[in-house]
């Protein structure tokens, strides 16, 4: 798997201090608070697991499932639910987590969807943000990384699911992507 990474990009150190910035920043933000975390599936998992145990004030967490359907890689901007939230949203604190925004697609429906359902609030905070791919506006209250147009791996993020358990996050050689 290793043999399959050009570049490491960000490194498993300097992705534990993001999040423990993160971390130190939501936790005052929110103080006195209860945050409903909302990790998007199935990207978002080992970011969110990380990210949980760096805030101290008290976290639920709750999780949804999408797809943006359209040709292969460039998504239509239809998103679909596939799997909704188990928790009631009227009077919460909602913190969605992502691993990457790239086109905003995903988010710039979701953020909306989610704002329907009568929440106190409703933040976004992702690890990696490529502002320079996005077709859909959206606003990121907390961003961990920003990136280049690189396709990227690890910590989560897959190529055809593969690559999710790399500790740090890193630039695929061409040859990995069938090439
Ligand atoms: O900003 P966008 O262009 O919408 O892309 C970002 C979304 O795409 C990826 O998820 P994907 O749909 O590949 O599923 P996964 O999380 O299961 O990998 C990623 O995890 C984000 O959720
Ligand atoms: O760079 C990426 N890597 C993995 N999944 C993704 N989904 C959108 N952008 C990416
Ligand atoms: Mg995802």
């Amino acid at each position: 798997m290793m043999n399959d990474i050009k570049e490491i990009l960000i490194d498993k150190d300097q992705l534990a201090e993001r999040v423990r910035e993160l971390g130190e920043e939501i936790s005052a933000d929110y103080a006195g608070k209860e945050i409903l975390m909302i990790g998007v599936l199935r990207g978002a998992v080992i970011f969110m697991a990380d990210l949980a145990r760096a805030i101290s004030v008290p976290v639920a967490l709750d999780f949804m499932a999408v797809s943006s359907y359209g040709a292969s890689t460039s998504s239509s901007g239809v998103v679909r639910i596939l799997k909704d939230l188990d928790e009631e949203l009227d009077g919460r604190h909602v913190l969605i987590v992502e691993d990457i925004i790239d086109s905003g697609l995903t988010l710039n429906y979701l953020v909306e969807n989610l704002k329907s359902r009568r929440p106190a609030s409703v933040k976004l905070c992702t690890l990696l943000n490529k502002p320079s791919r996005r077709k859909a506006p959206v606003h990121v209250d907390y961003n961990g990384f920003t990136i280049p147009d690189y396709f990227v791996v690890g910590y989560g993020l897959d190529f055809a699911e593969k690559y999710r358990n790399l500790p740090f996050i890193g630039v695929l050689k061409p040859e990995a992507y069938g090439g």
